[in-house]
Formats: structure tokens, C-alpha cells, sequence
């Protein structure tokens, strides 16, 4: 500031934008009474307000009056030596108090609580105001010179004429300069509101001036009100904003003030013999000051010089003159000599004192980080703030994540591009029916669901679903992950459901679509140890009591979607809340092919469409939808790859195989030795699935490895979707995953242990069968639930565990036997299998019937459909003999035999490991 204030024309450039602003500013205009509003601001609208603009004459003389301002005699008493170089004790030629400001400031009434001006400080703000004039445009002097004259005529607060006396004589410190602006501040308002009383008042006898012949009826009037505004009363807002243009004003007005007691030049620097001569020798000098080690400041006896040189700089408070000194010991020393050279006695000699003084620039940039932080702070947080209402807590943290689609922008998806989930489109369908005529449903008095948890394995078309629901709707639709609510921060959850659903009441109608609510949706605990969910625990809280809140005519459908149905609260699920439960399962063999035709029609195909669709839906039993429209991706790949014009069923069954097994592995290279046990194990397998009855129907038998560790597989298909297996599906399953270490003892002289998997899946089979599916008589109707956790406390007897052993090894035994009666019955057959196998290292169906003739038996359903017809007559061992058609009865399943085990597509893989 010290910089600033030793340049008046900086000042005048800055003061000249800001008070071009201020006059421009809508802002400031409007609101007067905001705090900080210059003096000259006010006293710009009170012209508009109650004068007319001055004749031309007058507006002459004014500008006569401005260049009398800016002369060199208009500068304050005994500081004219610097402008003109003159010796600091000369006295100059003090410019006369202009007559009309002294008598004008008789003239008028002193505002209550207001002290006059002397004539000396008069002068002072004369020359300030003259300093900021400079350069400014004459429209703007005008203000300053009105700004002057209410100064001196209404003078000014005590409070504030006392601590610019305080700052004049003791410095400036922030607390005085912040209670300057105060003072000031409250000064502009006082005189804001003054002007405000005095535009409201004398609004009857203001109107019959406005009659004047020159403004004679309504066209008057209206010239009038084009004129500016001028007449308009100041809207009543009392409000304080710290906005910038305030601010900046604020600060202007502070500085003016303070620099209206303060002559722009207060110290003059002199010579050691100019000090000597003029001032210690004449007995002047009160106290000297040494200010960081290199300058000194001279404090003189003022009266005493006053009445010496009464038109000396120096008689002035707060003057002084300074020297500059090399060393503190030598300056010293120097005195010291001058004053013995005096005879000045020891008790009266000049009191010294030292000093440590910063500038006010090095006080501004040692603040100037804590200020950025503060007012960087203070912005991040209103816009954090302001966000929301407030709610969303810092930074926007409380705010929620929810993507907002438009139906007419992004949501393009609707129930024509969900397939396979007819029952689930039921549903859902009346959320939508809901959301476009309400009336319907509120005029029989039906309230309407709140909301749909959709559940069912992942990839399954949940999200999809919903978002077809917004579609087909078209009302806006807000999607969120569970997982988003959750954060570090406590409270946070809550506050986003609250922000979420506030959004969406904003938006009604329309659909919040919760993905993953089992994230935040788990069943509370009944005692939590250590508080550690609470906060999801108050997040699912707020959820519920969000959908209590709605109203029934609210349009705001909540739909949500889980893998883990199982694990949700009850609360979450009761009426009211999430109100119907929509279980999506992966699709049948239908739901496949209507999903493949959904995906097949965004690639370019030729075949037969209908054939096509038919085979690969048979291929993918399990298959999810996701997995569906990835197959049929890669599909469109690999014949990119291949440069075809257009994807062919090979394209599908080698990306499906892709999807099943994982990529292929190259580079991994088995001995020959190794080679020939996987393929004699493969062959164990095929031919087991060949020549057993019921065993699913091979597809492909391959060497080749794929995906984490399988080195071999054969692939077989299930013989549609299977929900129910009896005891004979089961057992010759059993002993075609045992195919391959049957296979092996009967080629080779030892086993290896590649097996492994197929025993872990045998074992599990035969238990499920004793311990779950009542297969077993020792054992009976019984269900044991296999609770990995409860490994300590089984629920069933040491006698009982002997039992189940007993008949889970019986079965697997008669499995065995089964397998190794037909092995060795077939063993040719396994060798040709085998060695094809290592010369091609992949055999398709029609390799094996090429082999070994048709499978002995009829195969029914979609895979004589779509596989059964090819092949025919190109085996030359086998044949064309085709299986008997009766089919023996099937045993029926047990009572609560689900799809425990579900039909899988690949029953081998061979551990990688466990060939080492
Ligand atoms: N029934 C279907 N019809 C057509 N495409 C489907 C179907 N189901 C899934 N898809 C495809 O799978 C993709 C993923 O589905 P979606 O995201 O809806 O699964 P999700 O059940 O929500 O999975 P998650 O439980 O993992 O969230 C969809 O973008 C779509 O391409």
C-alpha cells in the first residue's frame, strides 16, 4: 500500500476504472443501501434524483472550478516545496480557503452526531481529492467535487474524525484500516438512506414540479421515467452481500479516507548536515527513531517549530524528515559527538529508540497465502453450498451420483430390445401404463407400487429392463449404483438419497433406477459389533423412509436391481416400499434365440437366419443375455479378423467356444507323452458320452488348451434346458466325468493326477444325491443343508456321517464300475478317438460319427434339430444303425431336486498343475 500511496497517478488510473464501474454498475445503483457505497456514488444518484442537470453556464464554470482545483496552489499548506523543489523549511504560497466552500459549509446543517471539518482538514481533502481527480474524466470530477461538498457541509462521524487523527499520528494497522471502512462505510449508507427519505418525501411536491411547461403532460412524464430512472425510489433491500464490486469500493473508500488526513508526502528525506544544522543544532529534535538498523526518523518539538517556521511541512502532525545511516554503531558515535560538540548535559540529551519495521507490501504478501486460502475457501464453499440448498455438505460431496438420462437424448432403449423376459415385460409393463395415464389406476381409487426389485444372476437384462421401463415411459430417468452412496464420509449416504430423490421429485414423473442395491440394502444386523455399518445401515434408513414419503399421486416409480435378492432387508421389501419382487432368470432356449435375434440384427449375416439363430441358442445353454450379446460381438470379430464379408456359423461356434472356455494358449507346449494321456482322457470322456444312453449328447472333443489351466475338453450339450435330472441321467453323468481316469488306467500303466476336477464334481453329485435329493435308501427323505460355514456343528449324527459316507462311496463305486465296464468294452474305440485326436487335435460331432458311426441312439428335441441332420452317412465305422426308440421309463426326480447341479457345457478340464 505504501507503493500506492507514494503514486497518485497509479491511484488516479485505479480510481478512475473503479469509479467508472461504479457508475456503470447495476448493482450499485440498485442497492444503496449495501454497505460499502462510496461517498461520491451517493452523491452522483442524489443529483439525478432531485436536481435537473445544470445549464450548460454552469456546467462551465465548473470545469473553470476543475482547473483552479488541479493548479499547483491547490496543494496543502507546507507541502508545496514538493512539487516545486523548494528547501523543506521554506514556507511556499498557501492558496486562500475558497470563500463559497467556507461559507457553504456555514451555510448548511450539520448532520446529527457529526462534527465539522476544521479548516485545515478541509484543506487536506481538498488536495486529496484533487490528487485522485487527476486524469479523471470531467463527468466523473463532477461527482468527486459533490462528494466534497457534502463531506464538508454534513461533516462527519467523531468516531471516525478520532481514528483518522489516531492513524495520522500513531500509523495505520489493519484494525484501524478495517475500522475506517466500517466508519466510512456506515457514513455512505447514512447518506444512501438520507437520500432514499429524501426521494420519498417530497414526491407530491416533486410531481407538480415535473408539471413545468417544460414537461407538460404523460409525454413528460414518460421523457421522464427514459431519463434514468432518476425518480424511482431505491428498491427497500437492506441486505449485505460481499460481492466484488462492493468489496473493491469498501477498500477505496478506506484508502480515500486515510489518505484524506494523510498528506500524500509526510516524511522528506535530508543530509546529516542538514540535520545537524537545521534541527540538533537549533535545539529541534525530540527523539530520533532508528528504524531497521538503516534509516532514522526525526521527530521534532512541533510547537516549537511551528512557531519558528509556521509554514514548514514539519508544524504538521505526522510529519517527519529521515536520514539514512550505514551503520547503527557509527550514527551513534556521530551523535554522540554532536551533542558533546553541543554541551547538551547528559539528562536532556536526544532520546533514541530502535525499531523493527515491516513495509506494508511485505505484510501484504506474508498474508497474501492465508488470504488466498480464505477467500478460495470461502468461493468453494458457497458453490458447494449453493448447490443444493445447502444439503449437499462440502464440496458437493452430499451430492448424488445419479446419472440423469432424457428419454428424448439417451434413453432409446425399449421392450422390443429386451428379450426373453415376457413374464418380467408383464410385469413391469404396468409401471409404465402407471407413469403415462395415472388416471386410470387413482380413478378406481388402485394405488399404484412404488417400486420393483429386480433381481436374478448378473448379465441378466436388470438395467435393461429399467431402462426400458424409462423409454417406452418417456419420462426422465435417474440411474445409480448402490455402491455410489457409500463413501468415507459419514453422513454422506444419507444426504445423496435425500439429494436423489429430491431430484427426482423435481423431475416427476419419472424412474430412479437403484443398481446393486444390495450394497447399501443388507439385511441390518441385530447387534452391530462396533457401530462398523452404521453408515450404510442410516443410508438404507433414508431410503426407506424416502419411499414412505412419496405420496401415492407422486410419479416417481423406484426400481432395483440385485444378484442377491437373499440378502435385503425386509423392510426394504415390504409393501410400499419395494412392493413387487420381478425374478429374472437366465434365459431358456427360446429366451436365447429371441436375444441372439435382438443382436444378430446389428451384424451383417447371409445365412439362413432362422437356422443360425436355432444353433447357437442351443449351443449357449446358460448363457445370460450379457453373454449372448458378447458371443455375438466376438463372432463379428473374429470374421473381421478373417476378413469376411459377412459372420458364418463357424464365426459363432468358435467365439461361443471362446466365451465357454477362455482364448486359446498357444504358447503352451505339452511333451508328446503328456500330449497322448490328455488325449486318451478326452477319448475316455467322448466315448463315455457316446455310448451311454443318457449321458448329454458331445459336440467337440479338443487338445487343444484353453483358458486358466484346462490343457484338454469335451464339450457337451444338454439336451435342452434341464431343470430335473432322474437317477439314470445322473449316474451315467457320474461315470462319463470319470471316463477319463478310467480311460487312462486301462492305456497306460500309471495315472496322472488330471482328474482331480472330474472326482471333486463326482463327489459333489453323489452327496447332493444322499444327503439332499433322497436318493439313497440308508439314508431316506432327508435334506442336510451343506453349510460351508457350519463346518464345527453338522446337523446330522456321527452315525448318519458314517452312513452318508458309506452311500456317496457306494455310488461313486457303481459309477466307476459302469464306466470301466464300458471302456473296456470299447477300448478300440478309444484308441481310434485318441489318435485322431492327437493328429487333429479337435474332433466335432461329425468327426466322431465320421469315427464311430451314429451314437446308438435317438437324440430328441433342438439338438436333433439343429445337429442331428448333419453327418449322416460319412462314418465308415459306424455305420448308420441309429438307437433304439423306446425309451426306458425315467425315474422321476426327488421332490426337491431344483437344478442343483445345472446341465453343464464342458464336464473336463484337465488342471494344468496337476500334469506336472
Ligand atoms: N434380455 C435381453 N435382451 C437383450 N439384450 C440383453 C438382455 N439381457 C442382457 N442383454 C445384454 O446384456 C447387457 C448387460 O445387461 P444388463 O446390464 O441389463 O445386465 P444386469 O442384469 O443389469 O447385470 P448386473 O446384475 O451385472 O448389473 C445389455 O446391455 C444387453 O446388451
Amino acid at each position: 500500500m505504501s507503493t500506492l500511496l507514494r503514486r497518485p497517478q497509479t491511484l488516479a488510473r485505479s480510481s478512475r476504472q473503479l469509479l467508472h464501474a461504479a457508475s456503470l454498475s447495476r448493482t450499485l445503483a440498485a442497492r444503496p443501501a449495501s454497505l460499502p457505497r462510496p461517498l461520491y456514488a451517493t452523491a452522483r444518484r442524489r443529483q439525478y434524483a432531485t436536481q435537473p442537470e445544470k445549464p450548460d453556464g454552469e456546467q462551465d464554470a465548473a470545469k473553470k472550478e476543475d482547473k483552479v482545483d488541479r493548479s499547483p496552489g491547490g496543494v496543502a499548506k507546507g507541502t508545496e516545496h514538493l512539487y516545486s523543489n523548494q528547501s523543506p523549511m521554506s514556507s511556499g504560497n498557501p492558496q486562500p480557503p475558497k470563500k463559497d466552500q467556507v461559507e457553504g459549509s456555514k451555510d448548511d446543517e450539520l448532520q446529527p452526531g457529526h462534527v465539522r471539518l476544521t479548516q485545515a482538514e478541509q484543506d487536506s481533502l481538498n488536495n486529496m481529492f484533487n490528487l485522485v481527480k487527476k486524469g479523471m474524466p470531467k463527468s466523473m470530477t463532477k461527482d468527486l467535487d459533490k462528494a466534497l461538498e457534502q463531506i464538508k457541509r454534513e461533516g462527519m462521524s467523531q468516531e471516525l474524525r478520532d481514528t483518522i487523527k489516531e492513524t495520522q499520528e500513531e500509523g495505520m494497522s489493519p484494525a484501524r484500516a478495517a475500522k475506517l471502512w466500517r466508519l466510512t462505510s456506515q457514513m455512505a449508507r447514512q447518506h444512501a438512506e438520507r437520500a432514499i427519505d429524501g426521494d420519498a418525501k417530497p414526491s407530491e411536491s416533486g410531481q407538480a414540479k415535473q408539471k413545468t411547461p417544460e414537461e407538460p403532460g404523460p409525454e413528460g412524464q414518460q421523457k421522464k421515467e427514459k431519463k434514468g430512472q432518476a425518480n424511482e425510489p431505491f428498491p427497500n433491500v437492506t441486505e449485505f452481500k460481499l460481492d466484488w464490486p462492493n468489496l473493491l469500493m469498501g477498500l477505496l473508500g478506506t484508502y480515500l479516507f486515510y489518505r484524506f488526513f494523510m498528506p500524500s508526502e509526510n516524511s522528506r528525506e535530508i543530509t546529516w548536515q542538514e540535520f545537524r544544522n537545521t534541527f540538533l543544532d537549533k535545539g529541534l529534535v525530540e527523539k530520533l527513531v532508528v528504524i531497521n538498523r538503516s534509516k532514522v526518523k526525526v521527530y521534532l518539538h512541533r510547537e516549537s517549530v511551528a512557531s519558528m517556521y509556521p509554514e514548514s511541512p514539519a508544524s504538521q502532525p505526522g510529519f517527519y524528515y529521515y536520514f539514512s545511516i550505514g551503520s547503527v554503531e557509527a550514527f551513534e558515535r556521530r551523535v554522540e559527538e554532536a551533542q558533546n560538540e553541543l554541551d547538551i548535559p547528559s539528562s536532556e540529551r536526544i532520546p533514541m529508540s530502535y525499531h523493527e519495521e515491516g513495509s506494508y507490501a511485505n505484510t501484504l504478501i506474508a498474508l497474501a497465502p492465508t488470504i488466498l486460502m480464505a477467500v478460495g475457501g470461502y468461493f468453494l464453499l458457497r458453490r458447494a453450498m449453493g448447490s443444493s440448498g445447502g444439503q449437499s455438505g462440502v464440496f458437493g460431496m452430499g451430492r448424488s451420483r445419479a446419472k440423469k438420462f432424457n428419454h428424448e437424448t439417451d434413453i432409446k432403449v425399449k421392450f422390443a430390445d429386451v428379450a426373453g423376459m415376457d413374464e418380467a415385460k408383464v410385469e413391469i409393463m404396468e409401471f409404465v401404463s402407471f407413469l403415462k395415464e395415472p388416471g386410470i389406476y387413482q380413478k378406481l381409487g388402485a394405488k399404484i407400487p412404488r417400486g420393483a426389485i429386480l433381481s436374478g444372476p448378473p448379465g441378466t437384462g436388470k438395467t435393461l429392463l429399467a431402462k426400458a421401463t424409462a423409454g417406452e415411459s418417456g419420462v426422465p430417468f435417474f440411474s445409480v449404483s448402490g455402491s455410489e452412496f457409500v463413501e468415507m464420509f459419514v453422513g454422506v449416504g444419507p444426504s445423496r438419497v435425500r439429494d436423489l430423490f429430491a431430484n427426482a421429485r423435481k423431475n416427476t414423473p419419472c424412474i430412479i433406477f437403484i443398481d446393486e442395491i444390495d450394497a447399501i440394502g443388507k439385511a441390518r444386523a441385530k447387534q452391530s459389533f462396533g457401530g462398523g455399518n452404521d453408515e450404510r445401515e442410516s443410508t438404507l434408513n433414508q431410503i426407506l423412509t424416502e419411499m414412505d414419503g412419496f405420496n401415492t399421486t407422486e410419479q416417481v416409480v423406484v426400481l432395483a436391481g440385485t444378484n442377491r435378492p437373499d440378502v435385503l432387508d425386509k423392510a426394504l421389501m415390504r409393501p410400499g416400499r419395494f412392493d413387487r419382487h420381478i425374478s429374472i432368470d437366465p434365459p431358456t432356449m427360446d429366451g436365447r434365440k429371441q436375444i441372439f435375434d435382438v443382436h444378430l440384427k446389428k451384424i451383417v449375416i447371409k445365412e439362413d437366419l432362422e437356422h443360425l439363430k436355432g444353433r447357437v441358442a442351443a449351443l449357449t445353454p446358460g448363457f445370460s443375455g450379457a453373454d449372448i450379446a458378447n458371443c455375438v460381438n466376438e463372432a463379428a470379430l473374429i470374421a473381421a479378423r478373417h476378413n469376411a464379408e459377412s459372420v458364418t456359423m463357424q464365426h459363432f461356434e468358435q467365439a461361443i467356444e471362446r466365451v465357454i472356455g477362455g482364448l486359446e494358449k498357444k504358447s503352451l507346449v505339452l511333451s508328446p507323452e503328456e500330449k497322448k494321456v490328455v488325449a486318451y482322457h478326452e477319448a475316455g470322456h467322448a466315448i463315455c458320452g457316446w455310448y451311454f444312453k443318457y449321458a448329454d449328447p458331445l459336440l467337440k472333443v479338443s487338445i487343444i488348451p484353453r483358458g486358466s489351466g484346462a490343457l484338454g475338453y469335451a464339450q457337451y450339450l444338454p439336451n435342452g434346458d434341464t431343470y430335473l435330472m432322474n437317477v439314470r441321467q445322473l449316474m451315467d453323468r457320474m461315470a462319463m466325468t470319470l471316463g477319463g481316469r478310467v480311460s487312462e488306467e486301462l492305456h497306460f500303466d500309471t495315472v496322472t493326477s488330471g482328474a482331480s476336477d472330474d472326482f471333486n464334481k463326482v463327489t459333489r453329485m453323489a452327496t447332493a444325491m444322499v444327503t439332499k435329493w433322497g436318493m439313497s435308501q440308508k439314508i431316506g427323505y432327508l435334506h442336510y443343508e451343506d453349510d460351508q460355514q457350519q463346518q464345527l456343528h453338522k446337523p446330522f449324527s456321527e452315525e448318519t456321517a458314517k452312513t452318508i459316507d458309506s452311500e456317496v462311496r457306494r455310488i461313486v463305486d457303481e459309477a466307476y464300475k459302469q464306466c470301466h465296464d464300458l471302456l473296456t468294452e470299447k477300448k478300440k474305440e478309444v484308441g481310434i478317438v485318441a489318435e485322431e485326436l492327437l493328429s487333429k487335435e479337435v474332433l466335432s460331432r461329425d468327426d466322431m460319427i465320421r469315427l464311430l458311426g451314429h451314437r446308438p441312439f435317438e437324440e430328441k428335441g433342438d439338438f436333433s434339430k439343429y445337429f442331428g441332420g448333419r453327418g449322416d452317412r460319412e462314418g465308415p465305422l459306424g455305420g448308420t444303425t441309429p438307437g433304439p426308440t423306446d425309451v426306458p421309463p425315467t425315474t422321476l426326480p426327488p421332490p426337491l431336486g431344483g437344478p442343483e447341479e445345472p446341465a453343464p457345457t464342458i464336464f473336463k478340464e484337465e488342471g494344468k498343475d496337476a500334469w506336472k
